[in-house]
């Protein structure tokens, strides 16, 4: 297994959840881990009752090689089906894309509440990337996550449960102490309402706005999730976004637009042509 600089970072192996890819050295925040084409993309808003047969034609329009791959893949029903592993390890292409993927190698990825990599759809490259969002040990689990995680351990068990068929025992949803589960779930359910606070039409002043979003990052640190740049990310870049259209002052602009920059890079690798424009003049970088 070779990350684009051909050297060998990860493996597969098998745990209590069947196959998992785990690290071979310790590998940094912000690394690319893997940078992967799909066997097969599927287009998602197929009506339920064409579904099986569009899976299972595109599916017969593959190689040998590749079906065979495909058949190698997990699937939570048995016996395994085109449609049961696609509806188990199927990743959207983007998240306002009309396309699903399916991947040799990032289907083995686990499910965590406390992921330690997110996943980029590259429409460019026509990739599906992974990077670390922490510092992963050599033999550590490479963990990403399958659902929004502002929401409280019913809600992502539910969830889980609808979607993927299975009760998540990640580091977060196997800690026994109620109390400890108590406060998760409050500040989470609050990351939630704090994530969707938009302020009222006409509403000029950005205090209330910016206390909520300064309140959301403070929550994040307290549930040990500020390492999760693509959550600091977005909240970053609706306070960005707010302050613009108010014309706030360019040194707050600057320090939540070094603040995208800076988590668009460890999340995605890349910033958005038009919003890196935007922020290398504010910033005054030149690269
Ligand atoms: C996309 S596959 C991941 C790779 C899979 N373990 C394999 O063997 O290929 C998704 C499936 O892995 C298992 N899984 C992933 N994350 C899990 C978690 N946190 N808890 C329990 N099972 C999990 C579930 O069976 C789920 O349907």
């Amino acid at each position: 297994m070779t990350d684009t600089n051909n050297e060998c970072i990860y493996e597969i192996k098998e745990n209590e959840n069947g196959m998992g890819l785990y690290a071979l050295k310790r590998i940094q925040r912000g690394e690319l881990i893997l940078a992967e084409k799909p066997i097969l993309k599927l287009r998602q808003n197929v009506p339920q009752h064409q579904l099986k047969i569009y899976v299972e034609d595109e599916v017969s329009k593959l190689s040998d090689e590749e079906k065979s791959k495909i058949f190698e893949l997990f699937d939570y029903n048995s016996p395994k089906t085109a449609i049961g592993i696609f509806s188990t390890n199927g990743y959207m292409l983007g998240k306002k894309s009309d396309y699903c993927g399916l991947f040799y190698l990032i289907s083995r990825i686990n499910h965590s509440c406390r992921p330690n990599v997110c996943h980029h759809w590259c429409e460019n490259e026509g990739v599906q990337k992974i990077f670390a969002l922490r510092e992963i040990e050599k033999g550590q689990e490479i963990l990403t996550s399958y659902i929004d995680l502002y929401q409280d351990t019913e809600s992502r068990k539910r969830q889980l449960k609808k979607l993927f068929n299975f009760n998540c025992n990640c580091e977060l949803c196997s800690i026994e102490d109620e109390d400890l589960i108590e406060k998760s779930d409050e500040r989470r359910r609050l990351l939630n309402e704090l994530e969707s606070f938009r302020p009222k039409m006409g509403l000029r002043s950005p205090e209330l706005f910016l206390s909520k979003k300064k309140q959301l990052l403070k929550l994040l640190k307290e549930e040990g999730i500020d390492y999760d740049a693509f959550y600091v990310k977005k909240c970053a870049y609706d306070v960005f976004a707010f302050l613009f259209k108010t014309n706030a002052n360019r040194e707050s602009l600057k320090y939540w637009a070094n603040l995208v920059y800076e988590n668009s890079l460890i999340c995605q690798g890349e910033v958005k042509a038009s919003l890196k424009k935007e922020i290398l003049v504010l910033c005054g970088k030149n690269s």
